[in-house]
Formats: structure tokens, sequence, C-alpha cells
């Protein structure tokens, strides 16, 4: 395998640019090429003289990326290649693309929802391979067939309140309110899931924070080193040598989990080390899981304990390293400690119960496993702001009809929110707000 680089030209000019830019060797006219076949070119200077050989491409209008004549020019991906055949298109009229302008003109001539044009923008700097398959299905636009589901319900609903509203002089809770009351609630909780779900995954695209703490010495250093594979935090027999939280990113079955080294907690004299602890605690109130790590070679001491309030109120795993020496630490005075908690005894020496710890972890952290279904979400705050205003407008209408408000308070509620839902898909929506969002793409996209 390897990797060839492209220059991709979109636009009125674009086939009458390659044209001057590209030579085909079957003597061949560019623009009698057949759409999405590569014909073998040389490309040329403004000289005239061949600077390298390449594979050139016709997509023509309107069926290509952006729904305007397309032409990629396939070449070595020599950086200076690529560079000089840029330098040349821009002498025959080309002119460089503005971040994202390839996926704003494939938007802006319908041939993608703006939803879809924003999963674009997420699959190029996807981190985790389960973002990648959701990504897919958004790209694929099944979040838009979703809120379009939405908005035909919504929209039918609307209609059936507004003949009722025509037709009725009724004021007042009917078993017919009743009855569209409980329609809006089924498609708000629906929307308002996929919110909850959206903002779930975000936590999961960032990456979970995983903090490893315990007093100083009992390998939390070493376990970092171990469970990342390779020797990134400093370990010494010295107690107190992490001072800073090292942070590293590191993927567990598709997903990145952010994997902290923090200073040992104890009483401390040192001002940086106080610093350090300080911090410590920072992570801890952030964390999503804690592993508590003890050095089950020395006894429990009263140094241990303090970090048993510190990290009560969230997710933990115990766990007992150099499993390797004669053991001080009997299992049920750890159990006192943490009730209820499975005790995992592992050595970061030599890496011994590493994998059975990195499967708790993930048992742990249980929304990964059970409630994770790699289906289409809303990737971004724009989206999810949009689907929480939507729900919250439903609400509202519900609300409305329960408490037999007049039918045209609840008809505005029902606006506003299938206004939302058109937004995500980049109806109706503010030439600055589209603007903004392809500015935030990379050159290329
Ligand atoms: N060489 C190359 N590879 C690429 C891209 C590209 O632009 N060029 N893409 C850039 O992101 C992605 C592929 N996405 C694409 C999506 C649609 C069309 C397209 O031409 N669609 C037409 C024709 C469909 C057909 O013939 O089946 C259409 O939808 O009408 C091209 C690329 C990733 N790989
Ligand atoms: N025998 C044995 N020694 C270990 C094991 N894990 C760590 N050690 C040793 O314990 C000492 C302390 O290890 P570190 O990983 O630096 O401990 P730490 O918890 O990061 O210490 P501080 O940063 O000072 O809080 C080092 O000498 C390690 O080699 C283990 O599983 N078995
Ligand atoms: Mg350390």
């Amino acid at each position: 395998m390897g990797a060839v680089g492209i220059v991709k030209l979109s636009g009125n000019d674009s086939i009458e640019i390659a044209s001057k830019v590209c030579r085909l060797r079957s003597g061949k006219e560019i623009k009698k090429l057949p759409s999405f076949k590569l014909a073998l070119c040389d490309v040329i200077d403004n000289n005239n003289k061949a600077l390298d050989e390449g594979l050139v491409v016709l997509m023509r209008e309107p069926f290509s990326y952006t729904r305007e004549n397309v032409v990629e020019i396939q070449v070595h991906s020599s950086p200076l290649i690529i560079q000089k055949i840029i330098q040349i298109c821009i002498n025959k009229g080309a002119r460089l693309a503005e971040p994202g302008e390839f996926t704003k003109r494939a938007f802006l001539n319908g041939r993608i929802s703006l939803n879809q044009a924003e999963s674009v923008a997420e699959i190029v700097k996807v981190q985790s391979e389960k973002a990648l398959y959701s990504l897919y299905k958004n790209l694929r636009g099944m979040f838009g067939e979703k809120i379009s589901e939405w908005q035909k319900g919504l929209a039918f609903i609307q209609a059936k309140i507004q003949v009722e509203c025509d037709f009725s002089d009724r004021i007042g809770t009917t078993d017919l309110q009743a009855t569209f009351a409980k329609e809006i609630n089924t498609i708000r909780q629906n929307i308002r899931k996929q919110y909850d779900r959206s903002k779930k995954f975000q936590n999961l695209q960032n990456g979970l924070l995983v903090v490893i703490c315990g007093k100083p010495n009992v390998g939390k250093s070493s376990l970092l080193n171990a469970i990342i594979g390779k020797e990134r935090s400093i370990v010494t027999p010295i107690p107190g040598t992490t001072r800073d939280a090292i942070e590293e990113l590191f993927l567990i079955e598709g997903f990145p989990f952010r994997f902290v080294d923090t200073a040992g907690i104890r009483e401390s004299q040192s001002y940086i080390e106080k610093i350090g602890i300080d911090k410590t605690k920072k992570y801890l109130e952030e964390a999503h899981l804690v592993i508590v790590i003890f050095d089950q070679s020395q006894e429990i001491n009263k140094e241990d304990y303090t970090l048993v309030d510190l990290v009560r109120k969230k997710p933990h795993i115990i766990v007992l390293n150099k499993s390797d020496l004669p053991s001080k630490i009997e299992i049920k005075d750890v159990n006192e400690l943490y009730p209820q908690e499975k005790i995992i005894k592992i050595s970061a020496l030599s890496g011994k119960g590493i994998d059975r710890l990195l499967d708790q972890i993930v048992e742990k952290v249980q929304l990964i496993k059970d409630n994770y279904d790699e289906d289409y979400l809303a990737f971004n705050f724009r989206q999810q702001n949009e689907l929480f205003k939507a729900s919250t407008f439903l609400e509202q209408a519900q609300k409305s009809l329960e408490e037999g408000f007049p039918i045209d308070v609840v008809s505005i509620d029902i606006d506003e929110a299938l206004r939302c839902l058109k937004r995500i898909n980049g109806e109706d929506i503010d030439e600055k707000v589209v603007d903004s969002i392809f500015n935030n793409f990379c050159v290329g996209k």
C-alpha cells in the first residue's frame, strides 16, 4: 500500500484549467474524457515542460462532490510536486479553495445537508473507531432521515390541532387535547433521548478521564507505563517522584481513554509537592473513573484512608499492586474501606493482571458496551443545542395542551421546535452561521 497526492479543482473553469496543466498520453483532449475514468497524463509547467506523470479524472456536474465540474490530478505525493502544480493551476486561473469550500459547495448546491457536511469535519479529526461508524451513518444522511421523521410527525400533529382549532371552540382539556399531548410527548422523548446519547458520546469522543491515584510509591507511574506500553512517566523508588499530572491518550476496544498519572497523595511540607497534590484533587473531581492503587507489600496506613473520601462519589476500581512481592494486606482490610468493590491484583512491574484491569475498566464504564450502538448522533454543540431547544419547546407545548391553554399558544411552540429541527439540516439558517461552520474546516475538504 502507499499514498498518492491529489490536486482537486472544482467549478466552471476546472476542465479548461486542467487541459492546460495535463497532457494526456493518448493524445486526446481532456474535455472529451468520460466522467469517472482515469487517464494517464503528463503534468506540464508554464513552459510546457513535463514535471511529473500522473492520472487525471473528470467528474462532470451535477454528478460530483460539489455538483460542479470537478477534475482531480493524481501525482506522486511529494510536497514539492503538489506545491508546483498548485502554483501552475493558479497561473492558469484557479484560486486556492477556502477551508471547507468543497463541502460548503456540496451543501449550497443541495447535494448534502448541513449536518452531513458537518460530519465531514468530524470525520477528518476522528479519534475513535466507534465514532467512525457513527459518523459514516451521519454522512449518509441517517440522522437527517430521523429528523425528517420527527418533522413529519410534528407537522401532522400541528395540522390536527389546527383542524380542531377551526371547528371547535372548546377550551379546557378534552380527550383530544390529551391525545395530542401524548403524541407530542412521544416525539419529545425521542428527541431528548437522541440529545442524551449525543452528549454521552461526546464524552467518549473526547476520551474518558481515568485518574490513577494512591499514596506515594505504590506504583501509579509504573501502572500508567504498563497500560500504555511505554516509559512515559518517571518511576523511581523515591516516594514523591511524580509532581505534575501526566496524561496519555490510549484506545481500549476502539474508545479513547485519557489516563492520568498523578502525584501521590500525602501530607507534604514541600511547596512543589503540594501543588502537585492539589492538581491530583482537581483531576479526581473531573474523573469519569478513578483507579485507586494500594501497595500490597506494605501495610495499609492512614495515608491510604485519606483517599477513601476523595473518591467515594466516583466510579472507582481498587487495585493491589506489587503482587509479585509478599503480601501484607488482607483483601478484607481493603474491603472495609471500599465495600462492594471487586479488588484486582496486579504487578505493574511484570505486567501481570493488567489485561484484567483493562477489562474491568471497560466493564465499569458501562455505557461503552451496553448503551453504545454505533448509530447516527448529533456530533457538535450546534446540533445538540438545537435538539435541546426543540425538546424544551415541545415540553412547553405539551404542558400548554394539558393545562388547556389556547391552541395558538401550543402551535407557536410546535413551530419553534420545527424550526430547531430544520436548522440541524441547514434549512432556514443564517448565512453567517453557515460561513462560521465551514471556516472551521481544513483546506481541501
Ligand atoms: N479522490 C477523492 N477521494 C475522496 C474524495 C474526493 O473528493 N476525491 N472525497 C471527498 O470528500 C471522499 C469521497 N466522497 C465523495 C462523495 C461523493 C462524490 C461524488 O462524486 N458524487 C457524485 C457521483 C456519485 C456516483 O457516481 O455514484 C454524486 O453524488 O452525484 C465523490 C466523493 C473521500 N475520498
Ligand atoms: N516489586 C514491584 N515493584 C514495583 C511494582 N510497581 C512499581 N514498583 C516499584 O515501586 C517504586 C515506585 O514506583 P512508581 O511507579 O514510581 O510509584 P508512584 O506511585 O508513581 O510514586 P510517586 O510518583 O512517588 O507517588 C519503583 O521502584 C517501582 O519500580 C510492582 O508491581 N512490583
Ligand atoms: Mg509517580
